[in-house]
């Protein structure tokens, strides 16, 4: 395979966690060069791509209120646009609708049907689009079937303010929401987290630090208020993550359901790095998707690099064959709403 261009265009944030340099070093050794993209030049010079890895996130987010960031987006997808060879990992429109909680939960409770002889779920969700009297969030929360204690993410799933959950113990404390957001059943599940992070045609199980099991029902207790990141990265330990009482040894989820599951995204997706947060219901012993997202950080996973460039190199070949690709379609609209 000739010598080949990669672009690598990242959010600080990921430029400050992927080490970038050592991947180009990796990349070198196979003919493929890294070439890190600055969105605020022109493409055009900085080109030609054959391929280009992103994770345009907080682009995409900012652009829905900042012109600057509009801007940006747009020289961007018109880079794109006029380069149809150019293989993008991942496709802009898969990864947008993983950036809106209320689409990536259409997307994980279509896996009911289609990996129903896996025993795999996602749980009861409402949305919650603006301001609504109390009486009516309730009354809504009955009509989907969930059951507290309730977990309320922001509708958006990108970004510092992403993080930022409660739980939700009783109809009352529903009063603490802040539309736009998604109401979820909290389920228990020992406070073990399984993180499946896709590259490719590859997947690694990694297992996280969770929150722990609460009395199932509803119950007297104040809304807890709490960042994400202090629940489930590697190192996190907290009153949230601590099990209040020992329980039964729960299995891992089985590998083969994982590869189903895997196999089942990948295919609605369309995309070739992403992260699947499943946990296993103590009471069901289900699989359960809680959570979707995109170009996730691999940490746990030291064969990142090489799966990345082996996907690269992968996709490359096919295009090689398979001449000039389709332009990208648009994302198809997004089913009636569940939600208030
Ligand atoms: N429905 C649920 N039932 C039980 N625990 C849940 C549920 N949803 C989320 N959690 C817990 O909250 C944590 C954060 O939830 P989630 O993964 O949706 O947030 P996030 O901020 O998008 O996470 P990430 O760091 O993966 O982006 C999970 O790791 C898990 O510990
Ligand atoms: O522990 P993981 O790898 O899941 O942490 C991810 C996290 O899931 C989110 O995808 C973060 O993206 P944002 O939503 O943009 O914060 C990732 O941050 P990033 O800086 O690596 O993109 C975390 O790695
Ligand atoms: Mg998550």
């Amino acid at each position: 395979m000739s010598a080949r261009r990669v672009g690598f265009c990242l959010s600080d944030k990921k430029r400050r966690r992927m080490n970038l340099d050592a991947f180009a070093g990796l990349c070198a050794g196979c003919g493929v060069e890294v070439v890190e993209i600055d969105l605020t030049q022109p493409l055009e010079p900085q080109g030609p791509f054959d391929a280009i890895v992103h994770k345009l996130s907080d682009v995409i987010v900012e652009a829905e209120r900042d012109s600057r960031s509009q801007q940006l987006l747009a020289n961007f997808q018109s880079y794109i646009s006029a380069h149809p060879r150019t293989v993008l990992l991942d496709p802009l429109p898969a990864m947008t609708q993983l950036l809106d909680r209320f689409a990536s939960y259409q997307i994980m409770t279509k896996l009911h049907n289609s990996l129903r002889d896996w025993r795999i779920c996602s749980p009861p969700y409402l949305e919650i689009h603006r301001e609504t009297d109390l009486s009516s969030v309730q009354q809504a929360v009955i009509n989907q079937t969930l059951s507290f204690p309730l977990i309320c993410k922001t509708r958006v799933a990108h970004g510092s303010l992403s993080h930022e959950m409660s739980l939700i113990f009783s109809a009352g404390s529903l009063a603490d929401v802040h539309p736009p957001c998604v109401l979820q059943s909290f389920i228990n599940h020992g406070a073990v987290l399984h993180k499946v992070f896709v590259v490719g045609e590859r997947h690694f199980c990694v297992e996280r630090p969770s929150l722990k099991n609460f009395p199932s029902g509803p119950c007297d207790r104040k809304t807890i208020f709490f960042n994400s990141h202090q629940v489930s990265k590697p190192e996190s330990s907290s009153d949230l993550t601590a099990l209040d009482e020992q329980m039964p040894y729960l299995p891992p989820p089985s590998s083969e359901a994982v590869a189903a599951l895997v196999r089942e995204l990948r295919s609605q997706l369309g995309m070739a790095l992403f992260g699947v947060d499943v946990i296993i219901n103590i009471r069901t012993h289900t699989l359960t998707v809680i959570d979707i997202n995109i170009f996730p950080g691999y940490e746990g996973v030291p064969q990142f690099f090489s799966s990345l460039l082996d996907h690269i190199k992968s996709v490359l070949k096919t295009q090689d064959s398979a001449g000039p690709p389709e332009p990208p379609q648009s994302v198809a609209p997004a089913a009636a709403a569940t939600g208030v």
